[in-house]
């Protein structure tokens, strides 16, 4: 089936599909399209332009999109999305004086979220789980990162990375999964911190790669958490299994995490709320994406990734939402988007950047997604009537989203 979308006040995100991600200056420029149309083809763009070259071109549905906005669906590139339960006391807990690090250290956090997993069929974890995905692709999200990481056993690690299987067999958006067994130390490996980092490399990996669960590998490499040694060990197993790296790091400290995921060529390093001047210089010289999560900076008060420092020094930024229980209980990109504006002085052209083109980069799909391009898949946000695409992140918290169109077809 054919959609054809036509008087679009202005198209966004227009470009070559040879452009994987954009750096530095270019992120201010967000190429458009005023008084366009966008024609789709089953699952893929196929043709776009001003309206003034649309006369010919008919399909099997048309939409008038007089006054609206038409973008790339958001690609968010960091989620938790698969989990059991909630932590709703430990947020009161925090408003009542305790940090996220005390929380943790009494047993609450990862471990709290663990526990209720583990006792959670698969079954029902699913039902949870899809409630959230089916919200996210309401609010314009089209490709989504999922991570393991509330397992922390082997059964219950397989069974989060099962779920996810199940997601993406069931639903149309794009999904990569994550395999994060090291995101915590479980209570009875507390004492014994080399045991739990062989069972992830000899008894969760093969399995994991045996059923082919997952595409990414992610270490919480923290103080408490994951040190760099660990990292480094775990990731070259993970590479072992074809497991392409990623980091949760600098969320809390800096101490040459970042380095250490440019070492080892990690697709993006994520957090950075802490960051150092050496960190900069090496990822200068890497691929890597540095990845910002402006919804766990704001649910948990802690410094925002200095984006204007990562952006003014030539680098890339990708943005994405965190989306868990414990530090940022929201899957909202059109909040992200408007954080990174409002707290991170990030200008909407580089907020929209680095939420679709950098977002489908730090997943590596931005060769088919992330972007209005010929040939990538039609992942297509409609807004309701906006002044202009300024009012996006300007008008926080309102919802703007009309349509959501995902790989050629109307979903929400
Ligand atoms: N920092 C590590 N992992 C998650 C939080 C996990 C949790 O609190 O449940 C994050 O990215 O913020
Ligand atoms: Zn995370």
């Amino acid at each position: 089936m054919s959609i054809l979308i036509i008087n679009i006040k202005e198209l966004l995100q227009v470009r070559a599909s040879h452009v994987l991600k954009v750096s530095g200056k270019d992120m201010k420029h967000l190429p458009t399209i005023k008084n366009a149309f966008l024609l789709m083809d089953n699952d893929t763009i196929i043709d776009y332009g001003s309206m003034d070259n649309c006369k010919n071109i008919t399909a099997d549905k048309t939409i008038d999109a007089k006054g609206k906005l038409v973008l790339p669906t958001w690609c968010d590139s960091h989620t938790h999305i698969v989990y059991a339960g909630n932590r709703e006391q430990e947020f009161v807990d925090r408003i009542n004086g305790l940090s996220y690090v005390e929380i943790a250290n009494r047993g609450g956090g990862i471990l709290n979220s663990a526990k209720t997993l583990q006792n959670t069929s698969e079954e029902d974890l699913y039902s949870q789980s899809i409630q959230r995905v089916k919200n996210v692709i309401k609010l314009g999200t089209g490709a989504l990162e999922i991570k393991s990481g509330y397992g922390l056993t082997v059964e219950s690690e397989l069974k989060m990375l099962r779920v996810i299987k199940r997601i993406k067999e069931n639903f149309p958006i794009e999904i990569k999964a994550t395999f994060l067994g090291a995101h915590a130390f479980p209570e009875s490996f507390k004492n014994n911190k080399k045991g739990y980092i062989d069972l992830i490399i000899n008894q969760m990996l093969p399995k994991i790669a045996n059923e082919n669960l997952a595409d990414f590998m992610d270490v919480f490499c923290e103080k408490g958490y994951f040190s760099i040694e660990d990292t480094d060990t775990l990731l070259s197993a993970g590479k072992k299994h074809g497991l392409v790296p990623k980091i949760h790091v600098n969320q809390f400290n800096a101490f040459g995490g970042v380095a250490l995921g440019v070492k080892h060529r990690a697709l993006s390093v994520d957090h950075l709320e802490e960051l150092e001047l050496e960190d900069i210089e090496v990822l200068k010289e890497s691929d890597t994406m540095p990845l910002s999560l402006p919804s766990c900076s704001y649910f948990l008060g802690i410094p925002y990734t200095p984006a204007r420092q990562l952006i003014d020094a030539g680098l890339p930024l990708a943005l994405a939402t965190d989306y868990n229980p414990g530090s940022a209980p929201s899957g909202n990109m059109n909040f992200v988007v408007s954080t990174a504006c409002i707290k991170m002085k990030m200008t909407p052209e580089e907020a929209i950047n680095a939420a679709t083109i950098n977002g489908a980069y730090a997943m590596g799909i931005s060769n088919e997604y992330g972007s209005i391009s010929k040939g990538k898949k039609a992942n297509i946000i409609i807004t309701k009537p906006v002044p202009s695409y300024n009012y996006l992140p300007y008008a926080f918290g309102e919802n703007n989203i009309e349509t959501v169109i995902i790989k050629g077809r109307i979903t929400a």
